[in-house]
């Protein structure tokens, strides 16, 4: 199975899109010459002196600068339009069951026209840190060692789909993370996401989970591009963190996918909040799914498994029990979007600035 890694976006290893952050800012944010002219208009005219004071502001905000490196273009989707399927699918402490369970709904989405299929955190496992260790797999050696994403990638493959793969506890030497897999259509691996910001939480009576007793936490940003369009990935906790958003909506993202297990604390009151928050915000498709609800097992999931438009609509959302959700993403409306709430042309880069270290990095 080929690294992921090296194949995602701005990925330590390879980078695909090396800007030029002067191109960039010269292609994208100079002026242009109406503008300049407008500035040389004499300062003895009245009409000419509101022109300048009004082009001397607008350039003072310097919008192009509120992200370091300046912001990419929104790349053209290769495909416009298409249903997306969420799996929300039981898990059971039967490993194959889940696998094989997995591998239903996904034919089942890819038969009711998904052309991406996401599933859940946490799939092939019960979301415990005991657990974790014993359900781990060493996917870069895939095969046997990893049946979980040995079973994604031949249902890729097959059904010609993109499958942004949940998550499972992933086994690197005596480390864990929790890894999610995005597959391309022809079964290729062509990205890893590991959580970067782990679940360690304590609200007293309540809930307290501690990810990092077990889990390491990911060191990169996953920006993927695909057949269905460029997308961030994030896995749970990593939606409450609006920087990694912004940074991959400065990097072109299309849409963000986080797989999520929220629980019912935080569930009722952030889950579907954070994801309108981060469409809103950053004027793209979010989509999330969760594991169905099991009341008897250690950990609760919230469920609701949701599609957020660039709008902050819900588009398509579900209860708690399992579910396959088929839902139409439409990217034309990003533009349109866009250019009706123009945030991007907005931004005080004179003020603030969101600093994507990866990216400064490796240009
Ligand atoms: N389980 C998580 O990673 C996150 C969560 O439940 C929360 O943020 O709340």
């Amino acid at each position: 199975m080929k690294s992921a890694v090296s194949s995602s976006l701005f990925s330590n290893s390879k980078n695909l899109l090396k800007p030029d952050p002067l191109s960039l800012l010269k292609s994208v944010f100079l002026p242009k010459p109406s503008l300049r002219s407008i500035v040389k208009l004499p300062s003895s005219s009245l009409s000419g002196q509101r022109s300048i004071s009004t082009s001397i502001m607008a350039s003072s905000f310097k919008p192009e600068q509120a992200r370091v490196p300046s912001a990419l273009p929104l790349p053209a989707p290769p495909l416009t339009k298409f249903n997306i399927g969420l799996c929300q699918l039981s898990v059971t402490s039967d490993k194959n069951r889940n696998i094989s369970h997995a591998k239903n709904a996904i034919e089942e989405a890819a038969s009711k026209g998904a052309k991406l299929v996401l599933l859940p955190e946490i799939w092939n496992s019960p979301y415990s840190n005991d657990s974790f260790p014993v359900y781990a797999e060493d996917i870069d050696a895939g095969g046997d060692a990893s049946p979980s994403t040995a079973m994604l990638s031949e249902a890729s493959k097959r059904l010609k789909i993109t499958i942004i793969g949940g998550s499972i506890p992933e086994r690197v030497g005596d480390r864990l993370y929790n890894t999610c897999c995005v597959f391309g259509s022809d079964g290729e691996l062509k990205a890893k996401h590991r959580k970067i910001h782990l679940f360690d939480i304590d609200i007293p009576g309540k809930i307290t989970f501690m990810e990092s007793k077990t889990l390491t936490a990911g060191e990169t940003p996953t920006i993927v591009d695909t057949d269905v369009g460029r997308i961030g990935i994030g896995i749970c906790y990593d939606i409450r963190f609006q920087e990694l958003a912004m940074i991959y909506a400065a990097r072109g993202a299309h849409m963000l996918c986080y797989p999520g297990a929220f629980n019912m604390t935080t569930g009722p009151l952030h889950w579907e909040l954070l994801q309108r928050a981060r469409a809103t915000d950053n004027q793209l498709y979010v989509a999330t799914c969760s594991p169905a609800r099991d009341s008897g097992a250690g950990y609760t999931a919230w469920g609701h498994s949701t599609l957020i438009g660039p709008f902050g609509e819900v588009l398509a959302t579900t209860e708690h029990e399992e579910a396959i959700i088929i839902a139409e993403i439409d990217y034309s409306i990003l533009e349109q979007r866009r250019t009706s709430l123009p945030l991007n042309k907005q931004r005080r880069g004179d003020l603030y600035q969101l600093v994507d270290v990866q990216r400064l990095n490796s240009t």
